[in-house]
């Protein structure tokens, strides 16, 4: 019979129990290395990376009540927390084990066992490890590959001036733990900058968790962000932890916190201002160590003058800000992002090297992009799955009217219309929402709403 090839420490002062399990050990597992001084714990450890460690609970002649084997098992996961440790007790002293559990100890034996007894707990102790071993490296390697999937995008593309200020101001922020907003319209990259000022920080190896509040239900907010325990209501049949704990330690991005009714808003802010949560049913506290990063496409400071923002909210969660200017305000951004996306579409549906000429170039310049950078990305892709030649051609590109540069709408489409008429409200009111919304002759929540569907 093959033997398992793993590592077991027994550190015993009884040089017969010492002799019994190496014994009995040895005839299944590779090495077993038996000592009875407990003085050399340290360089034992230091020697080697054990599968399972078994512990005696008494050293010292005599003494009984487990403390010793306490201050040792303290020690072995103070070196490696991740140490699998097995006690032994002579004693049967079940309080002394049942804290050796707490403290961190696998399982607990009570001497003398018989050799069947422990030779079954050690190689179940040894499965623990190695099964809690895989998952780890599942884990990591899971968390690489979602770093390489991420990869094909998590290039920010930009030599705009406009953008310059911002990449200073990520890279100051980021070896803080303070909490960032970034306001910008849709598709300006705001994602892309949360994951650019988590992977900067020091807390780049922890988890980026996203929260979208825009499509989170009332109903369902506490339960997806503070988690819940099981029977917390009919359909938690298990405990689960939320986002806001498996953000611990990493970054929490809130997207769409403009679209958070008041009611959230205070739930919210709570979480935030004690640094704690509870998941729903139950008491316990769980603190928070997260940072913490916003974004929008919502006029914030105008909510709040109207009372739809609360301003208590909007000051813990903009120690920082960061304001994305829209793609037409950085033209010169157009050209190297729309050949980044060339490149990565065209090896994506494994086309040709493709090309724009200087007419669709043009095209792409004089469009004012709406959809900002995410449109683009899609009229490039369109575009490579439909071209004929690798040289892209102006009509290859159907963009959307423009409607920004004219004042006469050619089309008749009655969203066209309003798309059309809500830029010009706006552009006379100088920005002023309130005056826009008062022009158009809607309130002003809806005429957010209608700006967020035309992506103004
Ligand atoms: N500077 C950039 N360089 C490269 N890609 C970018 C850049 N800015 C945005 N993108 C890409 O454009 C798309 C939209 O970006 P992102 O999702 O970050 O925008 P957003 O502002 O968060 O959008 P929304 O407001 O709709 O949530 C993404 O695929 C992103 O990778």
């Amino acid at each position: 019979m093959s033997k398992i090839d793993a590592k077991i420490l027994v550190l015993d002062d009884d040089q017969g129990v010492l002799y019994t399990a190496n014994m009995i050990l040895k005839q299944h597992f590779q090495t077993v290395i038996t000592e009875k001084d407990p003085a050399k714990l340290d360089f034992l450890l230091n020697q080697h990376e054990y599968d399972v460690i078994v512990l005696d609970m008494n050293f010292s002649y005599g003494l009984t009540g487990g403390k010793e084997g306490i201050k040792l098992l303290k020690r072995v996961l103070e070196k490696d927390p991740k140490a699998h440790v097995l006690m032994n007790t002579a004693y049967g002293d079940i309080d002394i084990a049942v804290e050796a559990m707490k403290e961190g100890a696998v399982d607990f034996l009570v001497k003398p066992w018989q050799k069947e007894k422990l030779l079954a707990t050690v190689q179940a102790i040894y499965e623990l490890s190695k099964s809690r071993k895989e998952v780890e490296e599942l884990k990591s390697s899971q968390k690489i590959l979602m770093k390489d999937q991420q990869k094909e995008f998590s290039d920010i593309i930009s030599v705009s001036p406009a953008m310059k200020p911002i990449f200073h101001t990520i890279e100051k922020v980021a070896q803080t733990d303070a909490n960032v907003l970034i306001l910008g319209e849709n598709g300006t990259g705001k994602e892309l900058i949360a994951r650019e000022i988590h992977n900067q920080s020091k807390r780049a190896n922890e988890n980026f968790i996203k929260v979208d509040l825009g499509a989170i239900s009332s109903s369902l907010f506490e339960s997806e962000l503070f988690g819940h325990v099981k029977g917390a209501f009919t359909d938690a049949r298990e405990d689960r932890p939320g986002r806001f704990e498996l953000a611990t330690n990493g970054t929490l991005f809130l997207d769409e916190i403009g679209n958070l009714s008041l009611p959230l808003q205070a739930k919210l802010l709570t979480a935030l201002q004690f640094k704690q949560i509870s998941r729903v049913g139950s008491n316990k506290v769980i603190p928070l160590n997260i940072r913490l990063v916003c974004a929008t496409n919502m006029p914030l400071y105008e909510m709040v003058k109207h009372n739809e923002f609360r301003q208590d909210l909007l000051y813990r969660i903009n120690t920082v800000e960061i304001k994305l200017p829209p793609l037409r305000e950085r033209k010169e951004d157009i050209a190297p992002l729309a050949k980044h996306f060339l490149t990565v579409y065209a090896k994506k549906y494994q086309k040709e090297k493709m090309r724009l000429n200087e007419t669709t170039l043009n095209k792409l310049l004089g469009y004012s992009w709406p959809g900002n950078v995410r449109e683009l990305q899609h009229a490039i892709e369109r575009a490579v799955i439909m071209a004929n030649s690798p040289l892209l051609a102006p009509e290859d590109f159907l963009l959307k009217d423009d409607s920004v540069n004219t004042n006469q709408p050619e089309s008749l489409n009655i969203e066209v219309m309003e798309k059309m008429a809500i830029q010009n409200a706006v552009r006379k009111a100088g920005g002023n929402l309130t005056q826009a919304a008062k022009e158009l002759g809607f309130g002003r929540s809806t005429l957010y709403r209608k700006m967020t569907k035309y992506g103004l």
